[in-house]
């Protein structure tokens, strides 16, 4: 994904550096696999494929988040709540590339910042759930945990854990990578192509917005070009890929030691993040976490305290190394002007520099009169620009957005420009998990960001 040269081939981490302490800890969101033996069988075969990543560009992307935490860069990571198989095709994982580049475009031109490019993507396959079953018309069936454990189709069969899928997870994320990779190494992501990434968008209302501030941009990259600016440099862009590291066998499996440095490093993705739900200070995910080198994401609700904070500061970040830790907040719209300054000023003072990224999509989930999941536009962006307001208010850097997205056109999350009603879920909600932006709502979204941080 980024163009640093790659590191030597890694090897299957053996059980020092405490890579299995965890099994020892209480762990919770865990499947219960039905079939022991390939169960085994599934994780033998894991251990044994290539890393999906290497060090070399996890330690890269180390260095940008470090850029980020200190204020001179800004993170955006998006993609589905819940990648689906199915949906891994080119057309659709395209249209999410594209759309990322779009809101990072849309945030470097109106911020003068580096935006660092992640998705959501090859490897969000795994989800954590409120409840451990689903009832529909009296049928009371496993919750659908992901692609990785079972399936969303409400049947027994479908939805029993089936380990074999943790392989088929494997092979989906690293087809999906070798696409963006493509794309974005390839020619796709060419500053000068700016206006064809709004191609077939044109129905869309932030089209025209967008398509304002490309044809800007397009004169300023001939100006440059005219005065001999060499813009080679801009037809590969970095782009990392990130997802929830909730399955442990799964994440301990494509663990491997770098040669270089003799240091395990997850290579299931370049970034990792802990979910609000396994965080506890004593839980295995923590423990696990800690002890491989890449940058480590914790989500942070409304019941997270200080101390809490600071505590996860001590067991993931000991060196207090900048890069190595983003907290990203989810306190819904409600709770962020009241939690979040003081969870701020306590780590400021610790004297840690972590990066802070807004999640505005967790902490605002509602269920509509017609009974889907989903989320309001306002609440949505009201989120961030509490997390704008609590940032300036203390004068530290919000460093960065997480959101649920995708490029297709469809209706989850109510509201926006063009203003998405609940009938229309009936024909257009795709996700199986969250409600997620649809392209134009990631694109005014990424307007608002963008205006947020030209002000600081
Ligand atoms: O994506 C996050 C969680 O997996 C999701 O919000 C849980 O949803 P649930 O409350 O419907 O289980
Ligand atoms: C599970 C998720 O979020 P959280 O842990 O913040 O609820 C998610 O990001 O999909
Ligand atoms: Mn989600």
């Amino acid at each position: 994904m980024t163009e640093t040269t790659v590191t030597p081939a890694t090897t299957p981490s053996s059980t020092d550096h405490g890579l299995d302490n965890w099994r020892e800890l209480a762990i919770s969101q865990q499947p219960s696999w039905q079939d022991a033996a390939v169960h085994q069988s599934a994780l033998k075969e894991l251990s044994t494929l290539p890393p999906l990543v290497f060090a070399g560009e996890v330690d890269v992307l180390r260095g940008r988040l470090a850029d980020a935490a200190q204020g001179k860069a800004f993170l955006l990571q998006g993609g589905d709540c819940a990648e689906t198989f199915d949906g891994a095709t080119a057309d659709r994982i395209s249209a999410r590339v594209k759309t990322i580049l779009q809101m990072a475009v849309v945030l470097t031109y109106g911020a003068s910042l580096p935006v660092i490019k992640m998705g959501r993507m090859a490897g969000q396959f795994a989800k954590p759930r409120s409840s451990n079953d689903e009832t529909r018309e009296g049928v009371t069936l496993p919750a659908y945990r992901g692609d990785m454990v079972n399936g969303y189709e409400f049947t027994p069969e479908s939805r029993g854990h089936d380990a074999s899928r943790m392989v088929r997870a494997y092979h989906t994320s690293a087809s999906t990578l070798n696409l963006i990779r493509a794309f974005t190494q390839g020619g796709f992501a060419d500053l000068r192509l700016v206006h064809h990434w709004n191609k077939g968008f044109t129905a869309n209302p932030a089209h025209s917005r967008y398509e304002s501030l490309a044809r800007e941009i397009d004169r300023a990259v001939h100006f440059m070009e005219a005065c001999g600016a060499d813009f080679d440099a801009l037809t590969r862009v970095e782009f990392f890929a990130s997802h929830e590291a909730l399955l442990l066998d799964y994440e301990r499996a494509l663990t491997r030691t770098d040669s270089r440095t003799g240091l395990p490093y997850d290579t299931s993705a370049h970034f990792l993040w802990i979910g609000e739900r396994t965080r506890d200070i004593d839980s295995a995910h923590i423990d696990f976490l800690s002890r491989v080198r890449n940058p480590i994401g914790v989500k942070l609700g409304p019941g997270t305290s200080p101390d809490d904070a600071l505590a996860l500061i001590d067991k993931l970040d000991p060196n207090r190394e900048p890069g190595r830790l983003t907290f990203i907040t989810r306190m819904g719209a409600k709770n962020i002007r009241e939690k979040l300054p003081e969870l701020v000023s306590r780590v400021t003072d610790s004297g840690a520099q972590v990066l802070w990224v807004t999640d505005p999509m967790h902490g605002n989930t509602v269920t509509s009169p017609n009974g889907y999941k989903t989320r309001n536009f306002d609440d949505v962006m009201d989120e961030v620009r509490g997390f704008f307001e609590v940032h300036s208010s203390l004068g530290t850097f919000p460093g960065g957005l997480h959101v649920e997205m995708t490029g297709d056109d469809v209706a989850e999350c109510l509201g926006g420009a063009d203003p998405v009603d609940q009938e229309a879920f009936l024909e257009r909600y795709e996700s199986v998990c969250d409600p997620r932006l649809n392209h134009m709502q990631s694109l005014e979204m990424a307007f608002l960001v963008a205006g947020a941080l030209s002000r600081r």
